[in-house]
């Protein structure tokens, strides 16, 4: 990739590992929960030949949910949650589509400075052609890491096609995640669970939910002052790759440049539950248990006081003077 069409960010990076599927150190990583890309699993080998035309025959008729956004930003919101809250302006438009009416947005992109982001669960409705070729995806592989690591269920497949210059910003899942890549590339920042305190994420109770309020290519450091002190770990994803995005990282995936026409990236997750809480909790406390506790105390405060504009002044009237 030529350097300047990759965006530059105040602050350094390491690498995420890449290590091979035969590896043992992988498995080290992964049950360390910590971040790792995965060669050669030939998870979702059977969707290379995934490209528009393959997916406009065999998708289906059903319908698909794409966001546009007239910047390149899709920062994700809970859309139930944005009709209640008067004052939120979503970032993003969701329209529920069939494919051929997508393939008409994508070519409507190269005219207009609009973006857009197929994001659709896999589903029943696909074609026959697609149901083989996800029976063909690596299950012998996953299913044995699920279970060597305790994984809940699978909850879920994002079926994902952006184009290029795409970003998702910065947020966390309350998933484990296979993020396999099948075409085009992805550049993935991922930061640990404990950079809580530097990413600033919406309150639990906003549309915004786990999304950082930190735009990374414009930070307000007077409001997110810690944000100077983030050490993310990067990695560009390929066709083949598979990505651990262990549950609580916080992550932001950008869609590179790529050569085909439309440039589109394609991309399936694998979302898993998270394993069973140990019988007895250790301590110190894990960052990701710390952040669940954070999340359970803004839950059952917005309910106590049956408003979750007032959690903050209560929190204050705790903090202040007394917890310092
Ligand atoms: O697989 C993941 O976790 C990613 O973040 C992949 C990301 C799109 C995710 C969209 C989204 C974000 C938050 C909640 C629900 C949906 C991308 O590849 O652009
Ligand atoms: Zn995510």
């Amino acid at each position: 990739f030529d350097s300047n069409s990759i965006n530059k960010y105040p602050f350094p990076s390491e690498q995420i590992p890449r290590l091979s599927v035969a590896d043992p150190e992988t498995y080290r990583l992964i049950k360390e929960s910590k971040p790792v890309i995965i060669t050669d699993t030939n998870l979702v080998g059977s969707a290379a030949k995934w490209d528009l035309n393959y997916l406009h025959e065999n998708l289906g008729k059903g319908l698909f949910y794409v966001y546009t956004s007239n910047t390149n930003k899709f920062k994700y919101y809970n859309s139930n949650r944005a009709e209640q809250c008067k004052s939120f302006v979503n970032p993003t438009e969701r329209h529920h589509v069939t494919f051929p009416q997508f393939l008409q947005m994508l070519k409507r992109c190269s005219c207009t400075d609009e973006k857009v982001y197929l994001q659709q669960i896999l589903n029943d409705t696909v074609g026959t052609n697609i149901v083989d070729d996800f029976l063909q995806f690596n299950w012998d592989w996953v299913n044995k890491c699920k279970a060597a690591f305790g994984w809940g269920q699978l909850s879920s497949n994002l079926l994902l096609i952006g184009l290029e210059g795409n970003i998702t910003p910065v947020h966390y899942d309350e998933q484990e995640n296979f993020f396999a890549q099948i075409s085009g590339y992805k550049r993935c920042i991922l930061f640990s669970p404990d950079q809580f305190d530097c990413l600033y994420p919406h309150p639990v109770a906003h549309p915004c939910d786990r999304q950082s309020q930190v735009d990374l290519s414009n930070p307000d450091y007077k409001r997110f002052p810690k944000f100077r002190n983030v050490r993310p770990t990067e990695a560009i994803v390929g066709p083949g790759d598979v990505l651990y995005i262990p549950m609580y990282w916080w992550h932001q995936i950008e869609s590179l440049l790529s050569r085909g026409l439309p440039p589109v990236t394609v991309s399936v997750n694998f979302w898993y539950k998270g394993s069973a809480l140990p019988d007895k909790i250790e301590y110190p406390l894990t960052p990701q248990q710390r952040v669940s506790v954070m999340r359970n105390v803004e839950k059952m405060l917005a309910a106590a006081l049956d408003d979750p504009d007032k959690v903050g002044g209560l929190l204050r009237s705790i903090v202040e003077g007394r917890y310092t």
